[in-house]
């Protein structure tokens, strides 16, 4: 099996923000190091976050990286993404399994251990780990967790942790060192007055420490409440990784 992304990209939800050339500038370095995560604000239409995710997978195809949709699983389905991500305010992680099927990338957000063990053994393929530091992209969060947060989950569970929140090149490091698979991004590329440029120093930073050895990129082995099911065999298109 191919690894995992390391490096996410989630669109930029702040009005008048341009996410489509983030995207492509990213993309343009990246190619298909890089999982794109779908985001948009919640009183976005279905239709305008459609249109959007319609135009971001199909640049992730075009370069064969990775297209992920935030919350809306059925646009995920939709638009033939590799999965989704959901929180604690989305459908639940066996839920949400369901609704993609076993072969999709499927990532939760847990802020602690106990979170994370438990989303993984809902079908969790990844854990989205944060915030690690403050963030001026997302309002309502709680305290950063830094490091010491992104250790205490990632020595929990046998999943790639995303560390997010606050990211950028210097802090990478130290959030690998304690057990990060890889970051997921806003700011550090869409506000960057070059993001290309930005987008490759992060993958410098994130290259120069090679990930854990031995991890999981799918549900945990024996969570299978689907097979069988009537959605056995539908999905988001197969993750390839
Ligand atoms: C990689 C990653 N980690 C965490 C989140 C946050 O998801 P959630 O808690 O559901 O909050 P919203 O993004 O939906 O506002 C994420 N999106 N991606
Ligand atoms: C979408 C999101 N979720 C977070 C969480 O901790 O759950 S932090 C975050 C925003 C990340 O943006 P930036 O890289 O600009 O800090
Ligand atoms: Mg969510």
């Amino acid at each position: 099996m191919p690894s995992p992304g390391r490096l996410h990209l989630i669109t930029d939800t702040r009005p008048g923000r341009d996410p489509l050339a983030v995207v492509d500038a990213a993309l343009s370095v990246a190619g298909s190091e890089l999982v794109v995560q779908v985001r948009v604000t919640d009183d976005a239409d279905d239709r305008t976050a459609y249109e959007l995710a319609v135009e971001v997978a199909r640049r992730c195809a075009d370069v064969g990286a990775t297209c992920l949709v935030n919350d809306r699983l059925h646009l995920a389905l939709a638009v033939g993404a590799a999965g989704g991500h959901v929180g604690a305010r989305d459908l639940p992680v066996d839920a949400a399994r369901r609704v993609l099927g076993p072969d999709a990338v499927l990532g939760a957000t847990a802020r602690d251990p106990e979170t994370g063990t438990a989303a993984v053994a809902a079908g969790a393929s990844y854990l989205g780990v944060g915030p690690c530091h403050a963030t001026s992209t997302k309002d309502g969060l709680p305290a950063p967790i830094g490091p010491e947060g992104i250790r205490r989950v990632a020595s929990a569970v046998p999943v790639p942790v995303i560390a997010i929140g606050g990211i950028t090149a210097e802090r990478v490091p130290a959030l690998l060192a304690a057990g990060a698979y890889g970051v997921a991004v806003v700011g550090a590329v869409a506000n960057a007055t070059d993001p290309a440029r930005a987008t490759a120093d992060l993958l410098t930073a994130i290259s120069a420490v090679p990930p854990p050895p031995s991890l999981d990129w799918g549900p945990s082995p024996g969570f299978a409440p689907w097979r069988g099911s009537p959605t056995s065999g539908r999905g988001a298109g197969a993750a390839g990784w």
